[in-house]
């Protein structure tokens, strides 16, 4: 960084200046007058040391990566300032601020900066103006990055093929259905369903057809159940209905609904032709006394399991 001289001796003019816009007041220039114009070569970091100033931006471009930006960067264009807010609260700038190409910068000291803003409304109005500006910037990058990780927690906790649930989801979420069942002292049901004889679907039809058929199972089952429960892609081809407040008898009604459904859904392939019918084999499970969730999930995959050796197609209990 290279004093190259002072304001009053250079030809900038102060009505291009952000902080000074409106401002015509000859005590201003004069004021700015002595301040130092310093060279910022291009690539090169504005050292600030301990000591907050202000710096406005008179030709060239700055990068300011914040830090709250993560790797957002900043562009600052002539007229701009930076170091306002290290001004205000007498704290050294901890933003990284690079010359993206040769600059020249105004130096303005602290002490001047608060002469300006205590002799000049203009001034207060302005840095005022541009420290809301930078507020709301922020606040506006802080949804997004809000908005952002949101998105990125679903799509963490959603399956991509079938958008039902996955197993991350379920590993965090049935131990709290199964505690909360038990302070309730409410039933909790849970219904595993494997489709049949998938792996001969997948070898005559092809892996997407089989795909197909997979969003079609998990359309019949988000379509089938109510708002409270959940519906879950635990494995491969097998998935799980989670109903809260659910006695067996009601589950199993629930389950023999996604079977009867299941057997009628038409799987399309890639050429819009319906291929044969899928169908299911489902076995059904309700959280008894001092059983944990694992104890539940066993117990419904041992009734898928009775399902299918009592031919497929059908529910097990
Ligand atoms: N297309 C497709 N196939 C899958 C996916 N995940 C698992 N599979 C297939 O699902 C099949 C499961 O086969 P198996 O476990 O032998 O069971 P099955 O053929 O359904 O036989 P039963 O369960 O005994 O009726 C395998 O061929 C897997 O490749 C997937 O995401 N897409």
């Amino acid at each position: 960084m290279i004093v190259t001289g002072t304001f009053g001796a250079s030809p900038y003019r102060i009505r291009d200046l952000q902080l000074f816009r409106d401002i015509d007041d000859p005590a201003v220039a004069r004021a700015l007058a002595d301040c130092r114009i310093v060279r910022l070569p291009r690539g090169e970091a504005l050292e600030d040391g301990l000591r907050a100033r202000l710096y406005i931006l008179l030709a060239g471009s700055l990068a300011v990566e914040a830090a709250l930006g993560e790797g957002n960067v900043d562009r600052i264009l002539p007229g701009e300032s930076v170091g306002e807010q290290s001004v205000l609260d007498d704290a050294a700038n901890l933003d990284a601020i690079v010359a993206l190409e040769d600059s020249e910068l105004l130096v303005i000291e602290p002490d001047l900066v608060w002469q300006l803003i205590e002799s000049h409304n203009g001034v207060a109005r302005n840095l005022l103006r541009l420290m809301s500006f930078r507020i709301r910037a922020t606040n506006a990058r802080l949804r997004r990055r809000q908005k952002l990780g949101e998105f990125y927690r679903q799509l963490s906790l959603n399956d991509a093929l079938t958008g039902l649930y996955n197993r991350a989801w379920l590993n965090d979420a049935l131990p709290k259905l199964v505690a909360r069942a038990r302070q309730d002292s409410g039933p909790l049901s849970l219904v595993m369903i494997d489709l049949d004889h998938f792996k001969r679907f997948n070898d005559t039809h092809g892996h997407m057809a089989g795909d197909a058929a997979l969003v079609a199972a998990a359309g019949v089952i988000r379509a089938a159940l109510r708002p409270t429960d959940f519906a879950v892609r635990y494995g491969g081809e097998e998935m799980m209905a989670i109903l809260p407040a659910t006695p067996q008898a009601q589950a199993v009604m629930v389950a023999e609904r996604l079977c009867a459904r299941m057997r009628e859904t038409i799987v399309f392939d890639d050429m819009r032709l319906p291929l044969p019918h899928i169908t299911g084999s489902l076995g059904v499970a309700t959280l008894v006394a001092g059983q944990d969730e694992r104890g539940l999930v066993e117990a419904a995959d041992a009734a898928l399991y009775r399902a299918k050796e009592a031919g497929r197609d059908r529910i097990g209990t």
